[in-house]
C-alpha cells in the first residue's frame, strides 16, 4: 500500500504568560495565552526520528518568555508577527509559522491591583510564511443579551415540530468571531476596539427575525464601515431562554420568568466577505472553519 505523509505542523500549545510593565508605581498587565506552531521540511522526525531539523517545542516555548523581556510585548498582533518572523528567518528548514495569541482582561483596581474581567477574550492568529504574512483578529465569549425585539416565525410544521411561534423572545448569545486583515499595518487596538463597538451596537439595535439574521447584520456592518475588514466570520450560540409555564400556579407568565437553558442550544455559524476582498492566502490555513 502506497502512502506518504500529508500536512502536518507541530509546536507550542497555550504557553500561559503574565506581563508585567511599570511606569513608576502605576503598573501594568498582560495575560497572554500563546500557541506556537511551525512548518517546514519536517519528513525526516516523523519518516525516521531524525530530529536535525526540529525547533523543539520547548524551545518555541522559551522564545515566547524572551522576546516579551527583549522587548515591550505591544499588540498581540505584533507581538505574534514577530515571533512567527523570527521562527521563520531563524531556521532555514522551518517555511511557515502561525501565533495564536489569546488576551485575557484584567480590570485595574488601583495602581498595581487587578480583577480579571469577563470570560471575553481578545484573539489573534498570525500565519508568516516566506515573507508573507496574515493576520486573523477577533474575539471570543462576548456574551449579549437582548429582553425584546427578536421574534422567531415562519419555520417549515412536520410532525415533530412543538416550538411555539413568538413575535417577543429573548435573545442571547456568546459571539465568537475572527476577521481576516488586509492592506498595510494599522492600529491593532483601535480597529479591535472599533469592531467589537459595531457587532455590540448591531445586535442591540438590529430587530431580529432570526439570530440567523442579526448574524449576517453584524458581519455586514463591520465589512461595510471597516475597509481594513476582508473577511469577518461568527459563530454564536442561540442561548436559549423559555418562558417557562406558571399556568400549574394559576400564574400567567407574561414574558417576565425565563428558564435559560444551556443545552441543547442551536449553533448559528456564518461569514461575511467583501467582494474585493484581498487573497486570503494562507491567512485561515489550518484555523476552524468559525
Ligand atoms: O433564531 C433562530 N434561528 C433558528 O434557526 C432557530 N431554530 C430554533 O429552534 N430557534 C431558532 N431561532
Amino acid at each position: 500500500m502506497a502512502y506518504s505523509l500529508g500536512p502536518n505542523q507541530y509546536g507550542k500549545a497555550e504557553v500561559r504568560m503574565v506581563t508585567v510593565t511599570r511606569s513608576g508605581s502605576t503598573h501594568s498587565l498582560q495575560d497572554l495565552t500563546v500557541s506556537t506552531s511551525l512548518r517546514g521540511s519536517l519528513e525526516a522526525t516523523h519518516l525516521t526520528g531524525d530530529n536535525s531539523d526540529v525547533v523543539a517545542t520547548d524551545t518555541q516555548k522559551n522564545t515566547v518568555f524572551a522576546f516579551a523581556k527583549e522587548e515591550p510585548v505591544g499588540e498581540i498582533e505584533d507581538f505574534a508577527l514577530r515571533l512567527g518572523r523570527h521562527f521563520v528567518s531563524s531556521f532555514s528548514q522551518i517555511t511557515g509559522a502561525r501565533v495564536l495569541i489569546d488576551s485575557h482582561g484584567w480590570d485595574r483596581i488601583n495602581q498595581h491591583s487587578f480583577a480579571r474581567g469577563s470570560s471575553e477574550v481578545r484573539t489573534t492568529a498570525v500565519t508568516v510564511s516566506g515573507d508573507q504574512h496574515w493576520v486573523v483578529s477577533g474575539l471570543r465569549d462576548l456574551v449579549v443579551l437582548k429582553t425584546t425585539g427578536s421574534e422567531f416565525h415562519g419555520y417549515p410544521k412536520d410532525k415533530y415540530t412543538t416550538l411555539p411561534e413568538t413575535t417577543d423572545r429573548i435573545l442571547a448569545t456568546a459571539v465568537t468571531a475572527r476577521w481576516r486583515y488586509q492592506g498595510a499595518a494599522l492600529d491593532w487596538s483601535a480597529s479591535f476596539s472599533a469592531i467589537r463597538s459595531i457587532l455590540l451596537t448591531t445586535f442591540a439595535e438590529k430587530h431580529s427575525l432570526s439570530l440567523q439574521q442579526t448574524l449576517y447584520a453584524m458581519g455586514a456592518a463591520v465589512v461595510e464601515t471597516r475597509p481594513e475588514v476582508a473577511e469577518i466570520r461568527l459563530s454564536m450560540p442561540n442561548k436559549h431562554h423559555f418562558v417557562v409555564d406558571l399556568s400549574p400556579f394559576g400564574l400567567e407568565n407574561d414574558n417576565e420568568v425565563f428558564y435559560a437553558a444551556d443545552r441543547p442550544y442551536g449553533l448559528i455559524e456564518g461569514s461575511v466577505i467583501r467582494d474585493d476582498a484581498e487573497d486570503e492566502g494562507d491567512a485561515w490555513y489550518s484555523l476552524p472553519m468559525f
